[in-house]
C-alpha cells in the first residue's frame, strides 16, 4: 500500500481537493487513516448486503473509489443474479478500481462506470451505498440525487448513507473536529498535513449535520432512518425504504 505523503510538504499555491492520480495512488492508506471506522463501515456494508440484497436486483455503490464497499458486498451477498454496479467520476480511481476487482475471483458481474453519479439511471436496486460520497456533491444537488435513489430503490431497498457531519453547537463541533485531528496525528500525519488537507478540502467538501440528513432523507419518501454508527464527526446512516 502506497504512503500518503500528498500534503507532508509546504505547498505554496493550495488548491482544491481533487481525486487526481496522485489521490488515486494513496488512497487505502489515505481513507483508513483520515476517517475513524472506516473499515468497521466497510464490514457492515458487506453484513447489509447479506439481509438486504435480494434476488435478480441491482446493487450501487455510487462514488466506489478503488472498490472497498464493493469487494465487501461481492464477498457477502447471498442472493442470486444481481449485478452490482460501481460508479466514480475519477478517471485514476476507476482505473484502480477495475484492476484491483479482477484481483479477486468472483461469479457475481461487476460493471464500474466512470460517470457522475448525478447522470446516471437508478433503477431495480435492492442497496444503495454513498459511502462518504454525497459530502462532495454541491448540496444544491443532494436532494434531487437521493430522490433519485429512493425511486430506483426497491421495496424495502436500503440506502447506506456514510458522512462527515457537522454539529449545529459551536462547543460539540470543535471538539469533534480536534478529535478527528488528535485522530489523525495519532495516525501519523503531521499538524502541517492535516492543516493543508484542511484547506484543500474547504471548498469541495461541505458537510451537513445528522439532522438535514435525516430531514432530507424523510422529505424524498425514507420514513425509517437511523445513524447506527458514529466516531467523532463521522458516521454512517441507513435508509430503508
Ligand atoms: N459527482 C460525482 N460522481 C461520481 N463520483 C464522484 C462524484 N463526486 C465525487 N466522486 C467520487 O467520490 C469518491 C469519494 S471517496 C469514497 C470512498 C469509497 N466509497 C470507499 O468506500 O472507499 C470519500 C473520501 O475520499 O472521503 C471519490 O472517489 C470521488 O472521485
Ligand atoms: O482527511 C480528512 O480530513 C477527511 O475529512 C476525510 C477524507 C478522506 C479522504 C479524502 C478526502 C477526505
Amino acid at each position: 500500500m502506497t504512503k500518503d505523503t500528498i500534503f507532508s510538504a509546504p505547498i505554496e499555491k493550495l488548491g482544491d481537493f481533487t481525486f487526481d492520480a496522485a489521490v488515486a495512488e494513496v488512497f487505502p492508506d489515505m481513507i483508513q487513516r483520515s476517517v475513524p471506522g472506516y473499515s468497521n463501515i466497510i464490514t457492515a456494508i458487506g453484513m447489509l448486503a447479506t439481509r438486504f440484497v435480494t434476488d435478480n436486483s441491482n446493487v450501487y455503490d455510487l462514488g466506489c473509489s478503488r472498490g472497498a464497499g464493493i469487494l465487501s458486498i461481492r464477498r457477502n451477498v447471498q442472493a442470486q443474479n444481481i449485478t452490482i454496479i460501481g460508479v466514480d467520476n475519477s478517471e485514476p480511481m476507476v482505473e484502480r478500481c477495475r484492476q484491483h476487482l479482477a484481483a479477486y475471483h468472483s461469479d457475481i458481474p461487476v460493471t464500474i462506470l466512470c460517470d457522475d453519479i448525478r447522470q446516471i439511471e437508478i433503477k431495480n436496486a435492492s442497496m444503495v451505498v454513498l459511502n462518504f460520497t454525497l459530502q462532495f456533491i454541491p448540496p444544491e444537488d443532494r436532494l434531487v440525487l437521493l430522490r433519485k435513489i429512493y425511486q430506483g430503490l426497491n421495496p424495502n431497498g436500503i440506502l447506506v448513507l456514510s458522512e462527515k457531519f457537522t454539529f449545529e453547537d459551536e462547543t460539540i463541533n470543535e471538539l469533534l473536529i480536534d478529535l478527528h485531528h488528535t485522530f489523525k496525528r495519532a495516525n501519523g500525519y503531521s499538524e502541517l498535513e492535516v492543516s493543508q488537507k484542511r484547506t484543500a478540502l474547504e471548498n469541495v467538501m461541505r458537510t451537513d449535520t445528522i439532522e438535514t440528513h435525516k430531514n432530507r432523507l424523510q422529505q424524498v419518501g425514507f420514513s425509517k432512518t437511523e445513524l447506527w454508527f458514529q466516531c467523532f464527526n463521522f458516521g454512517s446512516m441507513i435508509a430503508v425504504k
